[in-house]
């Protein structure tokens, strides 16, 4: 199988290939030519499967370059051994009958980044072996908190890898910040950028693409690459939780084979909701994918009008991880929906970059209306439903998790669709003690990492323990950078 620019279909590589670039020379992003379909009993094969196994399953088919015996010593290595807390890997609970919550925190840094960022470096490291690479790759991310901590500690003293994360300076939460600065490891390295999720973004795609950086790199042997959803082999992993879900639901019962079910996703930088849209595409009966943002709603907008503008207020909320004006996955979708015409996706981009908005032709907002379902939540509502689902259910959930929930209750109220619906939870809630006590009404917060166990004494809900190892982690790392000097540090780190 072979991989292509969403911004020019001439440039074709291979997955190895994909996974060590990242990102295309022309900012597009590297994704299948075509998609891979799930046999007629492909669902019902992976029924009893363990999460390794489906996550073999469904790799096998786009990697086509790995073989399984990889793939599944990956898998074992990625998702097996005391790495996740919880034994099934990615839980579904049921919340209410027809309610589930799919939980992706049980892993090492207790967000759902962890569910690629366990797998990627394999692949990526695999990858450059493949493509019989001398150099050294130095991977950057940009992160609005989640992604950063599970880059670092998925990358932590891999061979032949160095990672320097970026993320905006007051726009994490302080547990998500403390977990980045106090990482281990002798290739790993931190700044906060002066200005938002977006300055960083667009900072470290800038770097992608400075060619006179690239030649002082190639001088030293090193080369970039991506540890953010838009490198595909951050996306795949993806894929496989949602058919994951699918599959315990058939297993347990609660839904016969092909019966379809909704998935209400957080929503920020895309790649999360765009996994869920590909493992429709494979054949899981997902009906509705609902697109949940908070008070940065751009992308509510753009799904109930066709017109995408970033041009407007970017807030600071209580879910981070999705405070983003410019969703970078939304590119493979508009290549998906564009039927792969490239031109057409380089024209979007293109005017998005030069004025901040495009707006699709009925075509496309007709097909991206009955796949997608969207709406947003603000602050003053995600503190209410964590309260609420605390108090009904014993439910402790995170703010973005609480955007999800309320959004799906917006959505059944509008449409009347009663169809199952897993609910996708993004993070511990451990990760954002402050606003989940707040919800539960408490106004007097405890100081540092003693909040961690304020909030488990409060519930008696334990502290997952790589938060409660906090405690003894010294801070490595207080660097802050402007977005105009983010490749001096990048030369700094490498020197
Ligand atoms: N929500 C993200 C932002 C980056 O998203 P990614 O999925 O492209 O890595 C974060 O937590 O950093």
């Amino acid at each position: 199988m072979y991989y292509v620019s969403t911004r020019n279909k001439q440039d074709r590589c291979t997955a190895a290939q994909a996974i060590a670039r990242g990102l295309a020379a022309d900012g597009g992003l590297m994704t299948p030519e075509v998609f891979p379909k799930l046999s007629p009993n492909g669902l019902n094969t992976m029924r009893d499967m363990s999460y390794q196994q489906r996550a073999v399953f469904i790799m096998n088919s786009y990697l086509d370059d790995f073989t399984s015996f990889e793939l599944s010593t990956y898998a074992s290595k990625a998702y097996g051994g005391n790495k996740f807390d919880a034994k099934e890997v990615a839980p579904v609970r049921q919340v209410d009958p027809s309610t589930y919550c799919l939980e992706l925190w049980h892993g090492p840094t207790c967000a759902f980044k962890d569910m690629a960022l366990q797998m990627l470096p394999h692949l990526l490291t695999a990858s450059l072996k493949k493509n019989q690479e001398s150099k050294t790759v130095c991977i950057l991310v940009a992160t609005s908190g989640d992604t950063g901590k599970a880059a670092l500690e998925g990358f932590r003293d891999v061979d032949r890898t160095r990672i320097l994360v970026f993320y905006p300076k007051d726009g994490v939460s302080a547990i998500q910040e403390l977990q980045m600065n106090t990482q281990e490891g002798g290739n790993v390295g931190v700044c906060s950028v002066v200005g938002n999720f977006d300055d960083a973004q667009t900072g470290v795609k800038k770097l992608f693409s400075d060619e006179i950086l690239r030649e002082q790199l190639a001088e030293r042997e090193v080369f970039l690459s991506s540890a953010n959803s838009i490198n595909w082999g951050r996306v795949l992993p993806q894929i496989v939780y949602y058919v994951s879900a699918y599959c315990d639901l058939l297993r347990d019962e609660k839904i016969q084979k092909g019966d379809p079910i909704n998935v209400c996703v957080p929503t920020g930088n895309f790649g999360n909701i765009l996994a869920a849209y590909y493992a429709k595409e494979m054949g899981v009966p997902i009906h509705k994918l609902i697109c949940a943002s908070n008070s940065n709603n751009v992308l509510t907008d753009f799904i109930r009008t066709g017109q995408y503008d970033r041009n407007r207020t970017f807030y600071n909320t209580m879910s981070p991880s999705m405070d983003i004006l410019i969703s970078s996955n939304l590119e493979r979708m508009l290549f998906a929906l564009c039927e792969h015409d490239d031109s057409q996706v380089r024209e979007y981009m293109s005017q998005l970059n030069a004025t901040g908005m495009y707006k699709v032709g009925p075509n496309i907002q007709t097909k991206l209306s009955k796949i997608f379902a969207a709406g947003y939540c603000d602050d003053a509502q995600t503190q209410k439903v964590i309260g609420r689902m605390w108090k009904e259910h014993s439910y402790l959930i995170d703010p973005h998790t609480a955007v999800a929930f309320d959004v799906l209750d917006q959505y059944r109220q509008e449409s009347g669709d009663a169809t199952p619906t897993v609910v996708v939870s993004t993070a511990s809630p451990f990760k954002f003690c402050d606003s989940v006590l707040g919800a539960l009404g408490v106004t007097e917060l405890a100081e540092g990492t003693a909040i961690l166990d304020q909030l488990s004494e409060l519930t008696g809900v334990p502290v997952p323990a790589p938060l409660a190892a906090l405690k003894n982690k010294n801070v490595r790392f207080q660097n802050t950078v402007s977005k105009e000097h983010m490749v001096d540090k990048v030369l700094e780190m490498l020197s």
